[in-house]
C-alpha cells in the first residue's frame, strides 16, 4: 500500500468517491479544472472523454498512469504518452451494452413511427468492435439483412464476411457508424462521411452515429439531408460538442447528447476497469476485482409483462425496449434546451440495460422466447 500516491479524477465519474481512498490521496475536479497546475504533484489522471490528455496537460508533471473511463481514448495523445512512459488504459466494451439498447430503441422507433418492417431492410455496420458487433448480432436477430465494413479486422483475419465501404453504401437501407475516431493514417475516420461519401447514396437512407461527431462532415452531412437523400438522421454524437450546430439538430430525427454509452451500468463497469488497473499499477492494496457494490434503481418496473396475441415480433420488441429505455425524453430535452448539453449528461437520469429486466410473455411463443434472450432479456 502507498498511501503517497495521488490521483486526480473528474468528479463526473460514478461510483468512484470513497473507493480509492483508503490507499491513495485523491482529489476531484469538474473536468474544466483539471489542467498542468493541479496536476504538478500528481501521480496519475482519472479522466472522461473531456480531458484532453496531451503535451499541454502533461509537461513536467509527475503523472506515470492515464486512466479514462470510455471506450473512446481520441483525448489521450498516445504517441506523447509512449514518448513520456506514460501508461494509460481504456475500457474497452465497458458501454457496449447500452450503446446497444439506444441504438435499438432509436431504429425501432423511427420504424414504428414511419411504418417499416426492419426484417425487410439491409444495415450496414461501419466498423465492428464491441459496439458493432453487438449492433449485427441483434440486426441478424431480428432477421434483417447485414453488410459489415471493418477494413482493420479484414486485414487482420483475413475474412470474406466484410464488404467494401462504396458497396455498404450502394446496398444499404440503414447506415450505422461504430468507428473509432482516427485523425490519420490508413483508417484515418476523420471526416469519413464527406461530400464524396454522400455522393454515393443511390436511395435515401436512414444515418445513425453514436461514434464520434468528426466522423461526419457537418456541412455535408446537411446538405444531404436538404437533398433528402437521408430519410432519418439519428444523431448522438456531433462535431464540437458541447457546442453543436442548431441548424442540422433542427435536421434531425432524433437527437441526444452523447449519452448512448450512459447506462447505470456502463458508468459502473467504466468505473471498475480505471478502479482496478490503477490499482494494479501502483500496486495499492484493493482486492482484485473491485466491481461497484449497488447500482442505482431505474424509474420503472424491473418486471414487464408484454401480451404477444396478434402482435408482430417487431412491436414486441419495441414495446421491451421502449419499456427499458424512452429515447424521446433525452431527445427532448436536448431540443428544449442546447446549451445545457453539458449538464444533461452531467444529471443523466439512471438507465439500466436490457439484462436488468425480467420478461413475462402473455400467449408468447418459441421462436419470440429465443429472440428475447438474445437480446439479452431474463426471460421469467
Ligand atoms: N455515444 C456514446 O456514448 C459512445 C459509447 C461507446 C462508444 N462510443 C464510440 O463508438 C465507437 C465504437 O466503439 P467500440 O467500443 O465498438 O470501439 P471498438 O474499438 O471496440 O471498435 C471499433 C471498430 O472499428 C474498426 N475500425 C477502425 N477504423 C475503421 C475504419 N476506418 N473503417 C471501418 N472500421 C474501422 C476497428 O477495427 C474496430 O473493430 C468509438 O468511436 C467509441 O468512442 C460512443
Ligand atoms: O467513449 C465512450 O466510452 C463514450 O463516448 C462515453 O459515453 C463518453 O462519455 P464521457 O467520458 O464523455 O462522459
Amino acid at each position: 500500500m502507498n498511501k503517497k500516491i495521488k490521483i486526480i479524477a473528474d468528479d463526473k465519474i460514478p461510483f468512484l468517491k470513497g473507493v480509492l481512498e483508503p490507499f491513495a490521496s485523491i482529489q476531484y475536479l469538474n473536468y474544466s479544472q483539471i489542467n498542468n497546475e493541479v496536476l504538478k504533484d500528481a501521480d496519475s489522471l482519472i479522466v472522461r472523454t473531456r480531458t484532453k490528455c496531451d503535451r499541454n496537460l502533461l509537461d513536467g508533471t509527475n503523472v506515470k498512469f492515464i486512466a479514462t473511463a470510455t471506450i473512446g481514448f481520441d483525448h489521450i495523445d498516445t504517441k506523447y504518452c509512449k514518448e513520456k512512459n506514460i501508461k494509460w488504459i481504456n475500457a474497452p466494451g465497458c458501454n457496449s451494452g447500452s450503446v446497444l439498447q439506444y441504438f435499438a430503441s432509436a431504429l425501432l422507433n423511427i420504424a414504428h413511427k414511419k411504418n417499416i418492417l426492419l426484417k425487410e431492410k439491409t444495415i450496414g455496420i461501419i466498423g465492428v468492435g464491441n459496439v458493432g458487433s453487438k449492433i449485427e448480432k441483434f440486426a441478424r436477430t431480428i432477421g434483417m439483412n447485414v453488410l459489415l465494413n471493418d477494413p482493420p479486422r479484414e486485414r487482420m483475419e483475413s475474412s470474406q464476411k466484410f464488404v467494401l465501404l462504396d458497396y455498404l453504401i450502394q446496398n444499404s437501407d440503414i447506415i450505422t457508424f461504430h468507428v473509432p475516431l482516427n485523425k490519420d493514417g490508413v483508417d484515418r475516420t476523420f471526416h469519413l462521411a464527406d461530400e464524396n461519401f454522400f455522393k454515393k447514396f443511390n436511395s435515401p437512407k436512414i444515418l445513425i452515429n453514436t461514434s464520434r461527431g468528426e466522423v461526419i462532415k457537418t456541412e455535408a452531412l446537411k446538405n444531404a439531408v436538404k437533398q433528402k437523400k437521408i430519410s432519418s438522421l439519428i444523431l448522438d454524437v456531433w462535431e464540437n460538442e458541447p457546442q453543436i450546430d442548431n441548424e442540422l439538430l433542427n435536421l434531425t430525427d432524433i437527437a441526444t447528447p452523447h449519452i448512448a454509452g450512459y447506462s447505470a451500468d456502463g458508468k459502473a463497469n467504466g468505473t471498475a476497469v480505471c478502479v482496478n488497473q490503477l490499482n494494479k499499477f501502483f500496486n495499492l492494496g484493493l482486492n482484485e476485482n473491485w466491481y461497484p457494490e449497488e447500482i442505482p434503481l431505474p424509474n420503472n418496473s424491473i418486471q414487464i409483462v408484454v401480451d404477444c396475441k396478434d402482435k408482430s415480433f417487431q412491436q414486441i420488441i419495441y414495446e421491451l425496449v421502449n419499456h427499458t429505455y424512452k429515447i424521446f425524453g433525452d431527445d427532448a430535452r436536448l431540443r428544449n434546451s442546447i446549451d445545457t448539453f453539458e449538464q444533461q449528461r452531467a444529471n443523466y437520469p439512471v438507465r439500466r440495460e436490457f439484462n436488468f429486466y425480467k420478461v413475462k410473455l402473455l400467449n408468447g411463443y418459441k421462436e419470440i422466447e429465443n429472440i428475447i434472450k438474445q437480446l439479452g432479456f431474463n426471460l421469467e
